[in-house]
């Protein structure tokens, strides 16, 4: 049976302090924390930025800081030449997207290979509308417009998923994902402060868990210069949920390693991929 993860692969999570209003800063400290995370373990095959990693996070500044995706694109190409440059797969946390036939913004994942070739894109299929009394409210379908497919990355190492930060709260995108063989599900997000404390980690496991794969969440620094605090601790899970490695709240890179042994391992002694009983839940297997 071929291996749904080809090899060990060293990932990178750039836990980055961009966001602010000057997106060319936020572009250029991107590309000088990914080389970093190269330069210090050049092992390194896969790096994630977090979600909105050159704009601020703020309903009201989407539009104003959104680009279209394509090689016109300054972000599109500033993470091709990285990505080519250092040899890398690159999870280019998110940005928002204008799509300009419809004149819709999108929060909206690239994907680059080693080549530099746009693998993939995800547009935040779930958006992030919440109302948390003396918590947060926030409302992303205020301007934004929410993606229509989940999404599944194909990459020299194999497959994997990707959501953006909110979707994570959907086992659905990722159980979908990996039931089309992927090895991890990769999250670029940006929780706050005040459900960064009761569900990032949790939800991390969860997914982690419930697929018996690894989960890659990534989030910006915290900032409180800005109105909306992220809540860093970016982090890896492994397939048995265990935390392999987690930032603080700071601007930081943290790396982990993935092993395809330890996917295998844990599903053999495990074996709920084998053991589901979709002919008792028919709504979730899509025939109902
Ligand atoms: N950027 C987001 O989608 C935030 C999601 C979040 O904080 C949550 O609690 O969910």
């Amino acid at each position: 049976m071929s291996k749904i993860l080809s090899q060990k692969i060293k990932v990178a999570l750039v836990q980055l302090a961009g966001s602010t209003p000057d997106k060319a800063y936020n572009l250029q400290r991107a590309t000088s924390l990914v080389e970093k995370a190269v330069r210090d373990q050049p092992e390194t095959k896969l790096v994630v930025l977090p979600e909105c990693f050159n704009s601020p996070y703020a309903v009201d500044k989407f539009r104003q800081y959104s680009e279209v995706i394509g090689p016109e694109g300054e972000s599109y190409k500033a993470l091709s030449q990285l990505a080519q440059k250092l040899k890398i797969v690159l999870v280019g946390g998110s940005i928002p997207e204008l799509e300009p036939k419809t004149n819709n913004v999108y929060n909206t994942c690239m994907v680059f290979n080693e080549q530099g070739k746009l693998i993939g894109t995800h547009r935040k299929a779930h958006l992030f509308d919440i109302d948390i009394p003396n918590g947060i409210t926030f409302k992303e379908s205020d301007t934004l417009t929410a993606g229509d497919k989940s999404t599944v990355i194909q990459c020299e190492y194999g497959k994997f998923g990707v959501g953006i930060c909110y979707d994570m709260r959907f086992p659905e995108l990722a159980m979908q994902a990996v039931r089309q063989g992927a090895f991890a599900m990769v999250y670029p997000g940006a929780f706050n402060t005040v459900t960064g404390p009761l569900h990032w980690k949790l939800l991390a496991r969860a997914r982690a868990v419930d697929n018996q794969v690894y989960t890659l969440l990534c989030s910006p620094a915290r900032n409180t210069d800005s109105n909306y605090h992220a809540y860093g601790h970016s982090m890896v899970v492994n397939p048995r949920g265990d935390v392999l490695v987690e930032a603080g709240e700071g601007e930081e890179i943290v790396y982990a390693e993935l092993d395809p042994a330890e996917i295998e391992q844990f599903r053999a002694g495990v074996p709920i991929t084998k053991q589901r009983r979709f002919d008792i839940y028919p709504d979730v297997n899509g025939t109902k």
